[in-house]
Order: C-alpha cells, then structure tokens, then sequence
C-alpha cells in the first residue's frame, strides 16, 4: 500500500538539515498530498569532531545512526551527501534516488588571497581530507597543511579566526547555505578532481519496501546515476576506503561516458591520473577500467601506505 506520510532521518548539521528539507520538498512537489517529516538525529561522525576522519574509523560513521532508525521502523528514507557514503552499501539498503548533481568542484576559501597561486610561502591551508592535502602538496610543495574538522560553519569559523590562512571545502556545501560569497576560487577539474560523488544528494531506504522506493524514485537524476556510478565504482574497485586519497570526476555527454580517475600521495604529492571514455550503459566497467589503469601506472604503492 502507497504511504500517506514519510519520515526522513536526517544529520542535525546545517548541511544535513538544508538537505533533507530540499529532498521533503521535492517529495512533496513529485507527490501532492505525501506528508513527509523530519527526523533529526545524532550520528557518531558528528560527535567525534576532534579526531581526523582517517583515525576515526570511515565514512560509515554518518550512516550508521540514521539506517539504525530505518530499520527500527523511525524513519522511512535517509538523506545522505553522496560522497559520504561508502561504496559499498550495508546489506538490507539501496540509494533509490540520487537528486541532480550540483557543483562538485572544491572551493579555496580565503580571506586575503584570491587562489592558490596568490598564497604566500608556507601558508597554513586546513582540510582533514587526504584527497585535498595530496593536491594542494601537489601544486605547493611549501604549503603547511594542517587538520580542519566539523560543519562547515565551525570550518569557517576556524578561518576567520586566523587559524588558518586558507581552507577548502566543497562549492556544493557552501551554495546551499547561502554562503556562495566565500568561495574565493574554484578548485574543478580536470586539474583538481573531486571526492567520488562529490555534489550529490542520495537518498537511502531499506530495499524491502517497494512502495516507499518507487515514491522516492521520482526524484532519480538519470544523468547524475551515470556519472556517480562511474566514479563510485572506480572508488570500490581501488578499496573504497575513505582514507585513501582518491579523486573521481565523470561527464556525461550524448557520446556516453568520460571519467578521470586520481590516485594521490598526502604526504609526498605524488598524483597518479587516468581517464577513459564509455557508452553510458557501462559505467560500472568503466569505473573498473580507470582503476586498472590507476593501478598499473602504480596506484597500488600510493594506497598501501593507508
Ligand atoms: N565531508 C563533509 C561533507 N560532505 C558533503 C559536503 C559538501 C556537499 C557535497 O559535496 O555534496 C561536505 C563538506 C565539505 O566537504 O566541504
């Protein structure tokens, strides 16, 4: 039987919150008459904020909470950023929906410098994340890179407070919080990749209820699906781990696929790049293709040290 109200389990961060009203929204919108409520709840990535994600334990940490009170019966669907979500799904859940893509480029935020190139020697940029590190390194050997964790507001907080003489977060993240402003520069690709499903808004639910399923799949992007499942299984197939400095970037065009992949080195700035090109109904191997072509330029040295 079709529903008449769900319940979405939602992240209490600005981010998350703003993300599970827009997908409320756009339930309602798809489906005149739905209730749909929210359910905000604590996660145990949210209360570990002082810890660099690598140490913590990975990306599953912010699923966890929310597919517990799926399958206590608390909630219908959970709204995640897709590229907080692992590769591999817990058993017992599918990603009915992905939502259309926004901007997955990263952004430099800076109060006194227009772009990387403008930093001084030795300026101190913050992000935690493994991926943006080995990039940064890449381009600016002489960068201090330093840990910067929790919601983008304490992020940006951090920097004002001059902790930091730059930071970089996701351009997605920061438009939907109506702080677009603070994006000094792009970091977008193909010279920069973003993290695999960067910009993505998925919805998660259990894959036992088929009516709540076909109502979330009314707001799937078929576009979106393509290029994430590219990039997502180029992510499984080198290990899928989050600790990992991996960078993914598919465009979708009416030839089909192409997909950059990136393999990365934090510490040393060594980058790893291919790319390859598919029919839109490959992207599975074609994810699979990048990562063998990752691994025999040597991908494997860069992630055995994680
Ligand atoms: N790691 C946290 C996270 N997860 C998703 C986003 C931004 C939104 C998105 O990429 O869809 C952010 C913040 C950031 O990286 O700046």
């Amino acid at each position: 039987m079709t529903p008449s109200i769900l319940r979405i389990a939602t992240r209490k961060s600005a981010l998350a919150l703003w993300q599970a009203e827009h997908v409320a929204a756009a339930l309602r919108a798809a489906h005149p008459g739905l209730t749909v409520d929210l359910v905000p709840l604590s996660t145990r990535g949210d209360e570990i904020l002082d810890q660099p994600l690598a140490t913590i334990g990975g990306k599953g940490l912010f699923l966890k909470e929310l597919e517990v009170a799926m399958l206590e019966g608390r909630a219908d669907l959970a709204v995640h950023s897709l590229k907080d979500v692992p590769a591999e799904l817990e058993p017992g859940f599918a990603l009915p929906a992905i939502l259309p893509r926004a901007d997955a480029a990263d952004a430099f935020v800076c109060n006194l410098y227009a772009n990387l190139t403008a930093l001084p020697q030795g300026a101190r940029v913050g992000t935690s994340s493994l991926r943006r590190q080995a990039q940064l390194r890449a381009v600016r050997p002489d960068l201090s890179l330093l840990d910067l964790r929790g919601n983008v507001g304490t992020r940006l907080a951090k920097l004002d407070d001059g902790h930091y003489d730059a930071i970089v977060l996701a351009c997605a993240g920061l438009e939907r919080l109506g702080l677009a402003t603070r994006i000094r520069s792009r970091l977008a690709a193909p010279a920069w990749l973003p993290a695999p499903g960067q910009g993505a808004i998925a919805i998660e639910a259990r894959d036992d209820q088929p009516a709540v399923l076909a109502l979330l799949a009314a707001l799937d992007d078929d576009e979106t699906r393509l290029a994430v499942s590219a990039e997502r299984a180029m992510n499984h197939a080198l290990g899928g781990s989050c600790t990992v400095p991996v960078g993914a970037w598919c465009v979708v065009t009416e030839h089909g696929l192409h997909l950059r992949g990136m393999v990365g080195d934090a510490a040393s700035g060594q980058l790893i790049h291919a790319q390859a090109s598919s029919a839109s109904d490959q992207a599975n191997e074609l994810g699979q293709q990048v990562a063998n072509a990752l691994f025999e330029l040597g991908a494997a040295a860069l992630l055995a040290q994680h």
